[in-house]
């Protein structure tokens, strides 16, 4: 038996419980409490273990959460043993019942700490509670006296219905019985919700922030809580009845909603308040319903919104639609409305499609696809900001004149023994430095041979001067009225330089004379046009020259802003096999820098690189500088014009829009030989056209235009050079594949097939044949289209008989007993048989005799028997015409 203590009294006293060996426990409560307002309430046990030896273990609560804690319950520190030096002392003074008392004591101790601080925390629950509960009554009160008030409205309308029905059917002064008590008595009766609250002293163990009660709940969600009649802590409910005395209830038990709260058989306000919560709309299904409210509801007609729309060539129905934010299925309608049935992606015309914009009230802007070109070329420059540029000086006249020798001797550099046969085969562009002035000039030198009109024309383009060279010793040539012509169509000044006055032959004097009859007149003729006597090569008189080109550039005033973007002209194009794509570009105007955007043709790049003509590498290239360009995509076209743009996007919109033009120009062309009647007769004509297939690569453009030009003009009715591929660059496999299907031939003009190409052509038998000088290659593809020809039959006279007698000889058949009346009547030879002068038969002579033997003719004035190849009907009286039929091969 073990007395205990009580550190209360401190006296000794029999538990008067029964004594067990069962370890004693105590239990409470903590409340935990988590983030977003969640908590968690967690029995602490206490467990007292008796000792063997009679001394009792230091209490360790131990945590016991209900349900599975998601966290650990604070445990409360292991109490220590008291650990006072002094009572050390005292401590073994005392007997083991008053150490074991006194531990129980602390222990105890404790335990009302703890509980203490439960109760105070509860305390504060408590009083946040009843906070939520007043404000929910208040709540509450409002609300009902809104019902109160719907109610006293519904009344009055009802009584006023009634008194009117009942006037209708029974007449003014009478009253129904019934009518009198409906109106006294409320129709219905308002629900009355009923606020509850928790009582002060109920074990309600919520945190404060859990019970704030949210805006807008209504009333009856305040927090009602419902526990079990039978528990004693329990929460019980306070129900204000209207006069407001607080009267308490026992809440009834929740049957409503079965949850891990009752299994717990304690619902907190909290809990509550937390399960109307998940019932409760969401703020963003609240504004969606409110929405979808407004947009049944609401059917005002919105105010019209009128747009201008752009309108280009083509647009879908679609895009029109939304450009007029309207919907497509109006826009197809209006079009059925018209006749036409239309899907939402036809493409309409613009036509009808401003009809549409302008019936639906819009205002509508026209624009073409032409429009991405707008400001691409000749921005006006302000004139302040221009100053003075070199003269682009074009150097034409009759094929060897002297042109290429000329500015070979201006520029001190040997071109012309480097060319090919000794003819400029393309566009090279110079600069030169006037000794007078110290200013610089550009030089074009266009090639002379008439196959370069197309190149001269551009050539005449881009110039500000035109020198017109004329060989003194030749004199005025058709090409060199071909210059003037071109000049004279640019508006550009002329200068007459006459060459070659070094020769013996030379008259300059003739020269001016003919110019004068193609409206030339030159100073010495009083006219205004200036003419130099040079020599291109005794370098006579070339000061001169370039000094009245500088006069020249100064009456023309010639003057440019350096600073724009730059604008210019491709000069030449090539495929450069190791650089690429490579323009020789004039700029015209502006700056061109390495960098730049650059659109020319259908074709665009990045300056990769700008190389002068003297064969550097510059950073860039102001007006009339003559220039290499390197990065472009593609190689432009020779005579396209260059324009710097200021991003990637645009050049691709100009250059996506050109290639387009091109296709459609292609495609027009097609369809455009089949249109007219004209152009089917001329086809028919021409169906039975032989063609020549022929693939032609050349090293520049220039060349390449001169040698389709050429071989065009060689074309007749019969026969005709048919290009199945004309490019520039190197000949490859795939050129070889092209002319193995068509059995065509290859023409490579100063370029080369390469290895896989040349193999290809040998294992395929294709012929692939290599030029340097244009006339070569055409002299040898009209040869070869000469041999396409049809050959011409010549027919010769031999001589005639007539037919004196008819023979009937067996084994024969019929024979003509003949004189010959003049010529000879050859074997084998073609023979006609007429009679009156009508040609009854054509045909061979089978059997020529004299007597009885065959012989090979027979002369004027002696007789002879013949007889025609499968035909016996001669008759005498007819004509034997003999002939002999030649075939001759033509050639064009
Ligand atoms: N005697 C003499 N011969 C000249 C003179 N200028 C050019 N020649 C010769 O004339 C020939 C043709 O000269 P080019 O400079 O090639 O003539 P081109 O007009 O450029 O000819 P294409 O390039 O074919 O149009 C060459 O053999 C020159 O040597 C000159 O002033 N005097």
């Amino acid at each position: 038996m073990v007395d205990t203590k009580t550190p209360d009294d401190k006296k000794l006293s029999v538990p008067s419980k029964t004594l067990s060996l069962k370890p004693r426990v105590e239990t409470g409560t903590v409340r935990q409490s988590f983030s977003h307002g969640r908590s968690k309430q967690v029995v602490v046990e206490k467990r007292g273990k008796r000792r063997i030896d009679g001394s009792p273990e230091p209490q360790a609560p131990t945590v016991v959460a209900k349900p599975a804690p998601a966290a650990p319950a604070p445990a409360p520190s292991r109490p220590a043993p008291p650990r006072n030096a002094g009572s050390g002392v005292v401590l073994r003074t005392l007997t083991e019942d008053e150490r074991s008392a006194r531990a129980s004591a602390l222990a105890d101790a404790k335990v009302r700490e703890v509980e203490e601080r439960r109760q105070a925390e509860e305390e504060a629950q408590r009083r946040t509670v009843r906070e939520a509960a007043e404000r929910a009554e208040r709540d509450a009160a409002e609300s009902r006296r809104k019902a109160e008030e719907e109610r006293h409205r519904h009344e009055d309308e009802a009584k006023r219905k009634a008194e009117t029905e009942a006037k209708k059917r029974f007449g003014e002064g009478e009253q129904p019985a019934a009518a009198r008590p409906a109106a006294a008595t409320p129709a219905t009766s308002a629900p009355r919700s009923a606020p509850t609250t928790t009582r002060p002293g109920a074990t309600a163990t919520t945190r404060p922030a859990t019970t704030t009660t949210r805006p807008g709940i209504p009333a009856a969600r305040a927090p009602g809580v419902a526990a079990g009649p039978d528990e004693d802590d329990g929460p019980r409910q306070i129900r204000r009845g209207p006069g407001g005395a607080a009267r308490p209830v026992v809440a009834p038990k929740p049957t409503h909603k079965p949850g891990p709260q009752k299994e717990r058989g304690r619902l907190t306000v909290v809990t509550a308040l937390n399960a109307d919560e998940v019932r409760e709309r969401s703020i963003a299904s609240f504004r969606r319903r409110t929405q979808r409210l407004k947009g049944h509801v609401s059917n005002e007609p919105k105010e019209k919104l009128i747009r201008e729309v752009i309108i280009p060539e083509a647009i879908t129905i679609q895009e029109l639609a939304n450009r007029m934010a309207e919907r497509a299925v109006d826009v197809i309608r209006m079009l059925m409305k018209q006749g036409a049935m239309h899907k939402i992606t036809d493409v309409i015309d613009a036509d009808t499609a401003q009809l549409i914009a302008e019936e639906l009230g819009h205002t509508v802007k026209r624009v073409a696809a032409s429009d991405v070109e707008e400001g691409l070329f000749d921005q006006v420059d302000d004139s302040s900001d221009t100053e003075t540029r070199s003269p682009v000086v074009t150097v034409m006249g009759h094929v060897d004149h002297g042109k290429t020798s000329l500015l070979d001797a201006l520029r001190h550099a040997n071109v012309v023994s480097g060319e090919a046969g000794g003819i400029t085969q393309h566009i090279g562009a110079y600069q030169v430095l006037s000794p007078e002035s110290g200013k610089k000039i550009t030089f074009i030198d266009t090639p002379g041979h008439a196959a370069f009109t197309a190149m001269r024309a551009r050539g005449a383009k881009v110039t500000d001067i035109v020198v017109l060279v004329v060989a003194a010793d030749d004199g005025v040539m058709p090409q060199t009225v071909e210059a003037i012509n071109h000049a004279k169509a640019a508006r550009v000044p002329i200068i007459v330089a006459i060459n070659k006055i070094d020769k013996p032959d030379a008259r300059p004097e003739r020269v001016r004379t003919e110019l004068l009859q193609h409206e030339v007149q030159v100073e010495s003729f009083g006219g205004d046009v200036v003419d130099v006597e040079v020599s291109a090569k005794n370098k006579t008189n070339l000061d001169k020259l370039l000094e009245m080109i500088a006069l020249q550039a100064d009456i023309l005033d010639l003057k440019t802003n350096s600073e724009r973007p730059a604008e210019g002209t491709v000069i030449e194009a090539k495929l450069d096999r190791g650089r690429g794509p490579v323009a020789t570009v004039l700029v015209q105007r502006g700056t061109l820098r390495v960098g730049d955007i650059i659109v020319a043709g259908a074709e665009m790049g990045r300056v990769r690189a700008l190389i002068s003509d003297q064969g550097e590498t510059v950073q860039e290239a102001g007006p009339s500088v003559p220039v290499e360009v390197l990065g472009f995509n593609g190689p432009p076209e020779a005579g396209d014009r260059l324009a710097v743009v200021e991003n990637e996007a645009r050049a691709r919109q100009v250059t996506s829009y050109r290639a387009h033009q091109k296709r459609e120009n292609a495609a027009a062309s097609i369809s455009g030989m089949r249109g007219s009647l004209e152009q089917m007769m001329s086809q028919l004509k021409t169906a039975g056209r032989k063609e020549f297939p022929l693939i032609i690569k050349a090293d520049v453009q220039g060349s390449l235009e001169a040698i389709l030009g050429s071989l065009e003009k060689l074309g007749t009715d019969e026969v005709a050079a048919r290009i199945l591929h004309a490019g520039v660059g190197g000949i490859s496999e795939s050129d070889v594949t092209l002319a193995e299907g068509f059995n065509a031939a290859i023409i490579g003009f100063s370029v080369r097939a390469n290895k896989e190409a040349a193999a290809a052509a040998k294992r395929n038998g294709i012929e692939i044949r290599y030029y340097n000088i244009i006339y070569d290659l055409v002299d040898d593809v009209k040869k070869a289209m000469s041999g396409l020809l049809a050959p011409t039959l010549r027919e010769t006279m031999l001589g005639n008989a007539s037919i004196l007698e008819i023979f009937n000889i067996s084994k024969v058949g019929k024979v003509a007993g003949c004189r010959v009346t003049d010529g000879t009547v050859e074997r084998g030879a073609n023979v006609r048989l007429i009679r009156d002068n009508v040609v009854v038969h054509e045909g061979k002579l089978s059997t020529l005799k004299r007597f009885k033997d065959e012989v090979k003719e027979v002369q004027s004035g002696q007789e002879c028997g013949m007889a025609f190849e499968n035909y016996h009907d001669m008759r005498a009286g007819d004509v034997i015409e003999c002939y002999r039929v030649e075939t001759i091969q033509r050639s064009l």
